[in-house]
């Protein structure tokens, strides 16, 4: 048995995620870059590889991740690129977006071989979160002034559009697409190829996964553009689990099971966005499941099992794939959680563990 605490990453899991992007790909023609500010756990970018066709990145280290680990198109955007990064990230990427004119002034003679595009920021957005909401006032993510945009054409044959998140909802999706077309369009049509970024969550039960391929195939041909999209969490929604054991239980008014694991060092997009975690909720016995950190609000939420807890139990935390890996941290000096596989076979590979040597490593 795997020692936790670890990431379960199920293929079975993952696999339906997968058809479901090949599935748009196919029927709308858009192409599907994975968001590695997402998700960048790349032992498993062997398998998703076949089913998407390349990376999206924020930053030159996952760029050149996304080109060394994933393969396919590279796209590399950042919100500033620094001089002494330009030149790798024309290295690895085949398309480089720039977050402003100023950034495109400054460093577009050196994209001049490979595609390059501007952020537009279209000042709308369907984030309930103003943390991620990049439509918030003076966003600082992308040009919305029509006459900075048209500054920039000549230079660019492409523009990347992120304004949704986690947006469920495809006639609020296809509205605000509509007004693109009407407040952008003219300027859009000048262009090679235009990406809606992420945030669309084409890939949960119920999504009109047809209409919103017939919806960007319209999109792609009323422009005449090459449409991307740059799912993240739809990726990797309800693919992955962390796996963590009970080392105390506390009965102090209220039933705590404390686990061998933390909120704010494993699951921290959680804590950060005040959600709770995806926990088991079956049967009668009710424990608040709490973090081992020092931390007095370390806490994942409230969980039902069916029989007492004992010291030892294991416990499956759902949905620690997206913004939870990547953010995981060494706070309070908790053991890291290990990254194990689950094969469509059903065999469960360890594929990295971390230890002391890495927690000293990371600090000097
Ligand atoms: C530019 C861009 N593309 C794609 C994504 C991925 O979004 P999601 O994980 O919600 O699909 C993000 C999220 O931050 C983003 O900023
Ligand atoms: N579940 C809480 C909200 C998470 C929001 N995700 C943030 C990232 C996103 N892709 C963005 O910033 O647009």
């Amino acid at each position: 048995m795997i020692q936790t605490p670890y990431y379960l990453i199920d293929k079975a899991r993952l696999l339906p995620n997968m058809e479901k992007i090949a599935r748009l790909r196919e029927q709308s023609g858009a192409k599907a870059l994975l968001a590695l500010k997402c998700f960048s756990t790349w032992p498993v970018f062997d398998f998703m590889r076949d089913y998407m066709d390349g990376t999206t990145s924020s930053s030159l280290y996952e760029l050149r991740l996304g080109a060394e680990k994933f393969g396919g198109e590279t796209h590399g955007y950042s919100v500033g690129w620094a001089d002494h990064e330009i030149d790798d990230a024309v290295k690895y990427a085949d398309k480089i977006i720039f977050n402003s004119l100023g950034q495109l002034d400054r460093f577009g003679a050196k994209t001049q071989g490979i595609a390059t595009g501007l952020r537009l920021n279209p000042q709308f957005s369907t984030s309930g979160f103003d943390l991620a909401d990049p439509a918030r006032p003076f966003s600082r993510l992308g040009e919305w002034d029509m006459a900075r945009l048209e500054m920039a054409q000549g230079r660019i044959n492409g523009v990347m559009i992120h304004y949704n998140c986690e947006n469920d909802d495809f006639d609020l999706f296809s509205a605000q697409l509509s007004r693109i077309e009407t407040e952008f369009g003219a300027f859009l049509k000048t262009l090679d190829w235009v990406s809606l970024g992420g945030g669309i969550h084409f890939t949960g039960a119920g999504y009109p996964l047809d209409q919103l391929a017939d919806r960007l195939k319209a999109f792609s041909d009323a422009m005449g553009v090459q449409v991307y999209l740059e799912p993240g969490e739809a990726a990797i929604t309800r693919s992955t689990t962390l796996e963590v054991s009970v080392l105390d239980l506390i009965d102090n008014g209220k039933k705590i099971a404390i686990v061998d694991s933390s909120i704010e060092a494993h699951m921290l997009d959680l804590l950060i966005y005040r959600e709770t975690a995806k926990l088991p909720q079956n049967g009668t016995h009710e424990y608040q499941i709490a973090g081992k950190t020092c931390l007095a609000g370390d806490i994942f939420g409230d969980a039902k099992f069916d029989k007492p807890l004992a010291i030892g139990d294991r416990i499956s935390i759902d949905d620690a794939a997206g913004y939870t890996m990547v953010k995981k941290n060494w706070f309070n000096g908790v053991k890291m959680p290990g990254i194990a596989v689950r094969d469509l076979d059903g065999t469960v590979k360890l594929v990295r563990d971390f230890g002391y040597e890495d927690f000293a490593a990371a600090l000097g």
